[in-house]
């Protein structure tokens, strides 16, 4: 991406930076997750800058976002759709997108990365930011799995970063994690918790992120009956709404492999985290989920 190659070297004190009213957010990377913090964000009000690597995925952002929405105003303006077709409006003129960030950044309150699972390139892609951010500016990752503190360590700033910890899909689900690190000062962390309820979600306080699911393509899983039926059962008998491997090709199975491969480095003798064959075939061959129109199962368009 061109804005990684110009930077603007500036130096910072970390003095004390007081709570931050934020209005003004940057989200990295514009998949699944970027796309739906940006669509919230921008339907309560906030000004919104969507970044990514192309033009294209920008585009397709954009349309993802358009079409959330339609969904949303069905229900919210149902007897009224001219006024919803104004809110869509509305909504879609607050964010605008950009392969080029330096101006948005430094006019930013809050820079929210939602790029891939991977430590060296958020630690990268924090480290970058930092020098060029304004000193006010609180740095937040989506991260599913990757300890907050260590993409904090690539800044001169950790005491302005945190976990802002969104679920798919973002624009129903309730729940927002903030995760503060030891680092993380208790003024970033009611900035974040401010901003979290300003968007219309829940947010709870923590330190670590919780392993949510085990892997739905782990051998001892799926060993005494199918994928249908383990997803049947877990939602007609646990109230679940997406059984484990539907909610795997939903989140993508991509991502879901990041995360077991970071757990499994991490706790190499723990069988739960041993690599699943099944879920490292289905990812090499490009099968990745419903973003694929094939995973565990197969979708049409
Ligand atoms: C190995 C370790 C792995 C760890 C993984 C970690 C991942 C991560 O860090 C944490 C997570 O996110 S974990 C993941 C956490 N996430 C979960 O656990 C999700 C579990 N799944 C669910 O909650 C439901 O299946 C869905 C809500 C996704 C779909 O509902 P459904 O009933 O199956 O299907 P439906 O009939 O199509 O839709 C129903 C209604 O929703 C509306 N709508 C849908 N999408 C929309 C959108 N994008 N925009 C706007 N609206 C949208 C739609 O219009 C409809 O409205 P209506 O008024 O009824 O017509
Ligand atoms: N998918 C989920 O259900 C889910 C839920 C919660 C959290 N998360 C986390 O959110 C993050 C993103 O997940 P996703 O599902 O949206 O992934 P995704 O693959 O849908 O999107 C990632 C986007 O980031 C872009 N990107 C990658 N590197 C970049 C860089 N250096 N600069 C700018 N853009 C870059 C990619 O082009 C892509 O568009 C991950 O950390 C993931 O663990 C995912």
């Amino acid at each position: 991406m061109a804005f990684f190659t110009h930077h603007i070297k500036r130096s910072f004190s970390s003095s004390a930076v007081r709570n931050v009213v934020i209005k003004n957010v940057t989200i990295i990377g514009g998949g699944q997750m970027g796309a739906g913090i940006a669509q919230v964000a921008a339907s309560t009000g906030h000004s919104v800058t969507l970044v990514d690597m192309t033009d294209d995925i920008l585009k397709k952002a954009m349309k993802g976002i358009q079409s959330s929405l339609r969904r949303v105003v069905k229900k919210t303006f149902s007897g009224d759709p001219e006024s919803g077709d104004d809110f869509i409006q509305k909504v879609m003129q607050n964010v605008s997108t950009s392969t080029e960030p330096s101006a948005a950044i430094a006019t930013s309150d809050l820079i929210l990365e939602a790029i891939v699972e991977n430590m060296k390139i958020k630690q990268d892609l924090f480290g970058f930011l930092d020098k060029m951010a304004p000193e006010h500016t609180i740095f937040a990752s989506n991260t599913s799995s990757l300890p907050i503190s260590d993409i904090a360590s690539a800044t001169s700033r950790p005491d302005r970063c945190a976990g802002l910890h969104f679920f798919n899909p973002v624009p129903l689900m309730k729940l927002v994690e903030v995760v503060a690190t030891t680092s993380t000062s208790p003024e970033t962390s009611e900035s974040l918790l401010n901003f979290t309820k300003a968007l219309g979600k829940t947010p709870v306080c923590c330190k670590f992120l919780n392993p949510c699911l085990v892997c739905p393509g782990h051998p001892w899983v799926h060993r005494h009956a199918s994928k249908e039926d383990i997803d049947t059962g877990m939602k007609l008998g646990a109230g679940y709404p997406m059984g484990p491997f539907e909610l795997s090709d939903y989140v993508g199975l991509d991502t879901i492999k990041f995360i077991m491969d970071g757990w499994s480095k991490k706790e190499p003798d723990n069988p739960i985290f041993a690599p699943s064959q099944l879920l490292n075939k289905l990812v090499a061959e490009g099968k990745l989920g419903k973003k694929t129109l094939e995973g565990f199962y197969k979708y049409n368009k």
